[in-house]
């Protein structure tokens, strides 16, 4: 674990808010195992899902503590939805009201959120741009992985095996997963957690594809154990740090 590098001491002051430690209750008021209280998350996804299965697995393993309350989606019948549905979790479609006239408006979404208790929103593949009302009322909550190093090959046109292309044609020797937070934009929020897998001289798209996600399920759950266990803290600067589990004064 990196140690703390000796400028960063100028930032780590009292203006950080940790709620690691802090003594937290459930909603009914009940303090849970180690005083920090099981998280709720909605995860929004509009394809295989394979991010949300992990996080749904490492859930069931026990390494995170929260709880998948609801999948939203734009396309309910995609595999990830399934998998949902297999899995007892409610699925809800929500797209943009141009694509899906029935779907849900950004202020039903939000209130129907509200309803679940959800605490953090996880884009894991999803699609669409989520709207200002939703960024709004989850602010600081909503995280996106995205499959390269933002701020490189990132924002509107970047999604799926596009990114990889772009990656190789760029003739890029690195690329890796991004978690960021998300604000009204497409990828320009602050970058949480990275990782950095190399892009070899005779990559196929789909070779450079399956190297990142393997890093993806790996990152994408390290967030969430991290998220669920309050260990996200904000530095001066808005720099969002993860604190390491075994040595809180060392971030990720
Ligand atoms: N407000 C935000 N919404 C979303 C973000 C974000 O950072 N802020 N991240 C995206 C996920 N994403 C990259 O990580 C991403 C997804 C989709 C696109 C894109 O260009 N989409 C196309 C439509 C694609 C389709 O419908 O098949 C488009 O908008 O024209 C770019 C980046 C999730 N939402
Ligand atoms: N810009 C957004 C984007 O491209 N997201 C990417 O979509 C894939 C979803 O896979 P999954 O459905 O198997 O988790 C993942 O590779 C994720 O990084």
């Amino acid at each position: 674990m990196l140690r703390e590098p000796r400028n960063i001491s100028q930032y780590l002051d009292q203006s950080l808010f940790c709620v690691s430690g802090a003594k937290a209750v459930s909603g009914d008021g009940q303090d849970l195992k180690g005083g920090v209280r099981r998280k709720n998350l909605a995860v929004f996804i509009s394809g295989g899902g394979s991010n949300f299965r992990s996080i749904h697995q490492a859930i069931l393993k026990g390494s995170v503590q929260g709880e998948i309350v609801v999948l939203v989606t734009n396309k309910p019948g995609c595999g990830g939805a399934d998998y949902a549905r297999d899995n007892n979790i409610p699925v809800i479609l929500f797209s943009n009201m141009k694509e899906k006239p029935d779907s849900l408006s950004a202020d039903d979404l939000v209130t129907t959120l509200r309803r679940y208790k959800v605490d953090f929103i996880l884009l894991a593949g999803y699609l669409k741009l989520i709207p200002l009302e939703l960024v709004r009322a989850y602010s600081r909550s909503i995280l996106n992985i995205h499959p390269s190093l933002l701020p490189a090959f990132g924002g509107k046109g970047y999604y799926g095996m596009k990114v990889h292309q772009a990656v190789i044609a760029s003739g890029a020797r690195y690329s890796g997963p991004t978690i960021h937070f998300v604000d009204e934009h497409y990828d320009t929020g602050r970058i949480l957690a990275q990782r950095v897998v190399p892009v070899l001289a005779n990559d196929t798209a789909n070779e450079l594809a399956a190297r990142v996600l393997q890093q993806e399920h790996q990152l994408y759950v390290e967030v969430a154990e991290a998220l669920c266990e309050e260990r996200l803290v904000w530095r001066e600067d808005g720099v969002p740090l993860i604190r390491n589990k075994i040595n809180p004064s060392d971030y990720n």
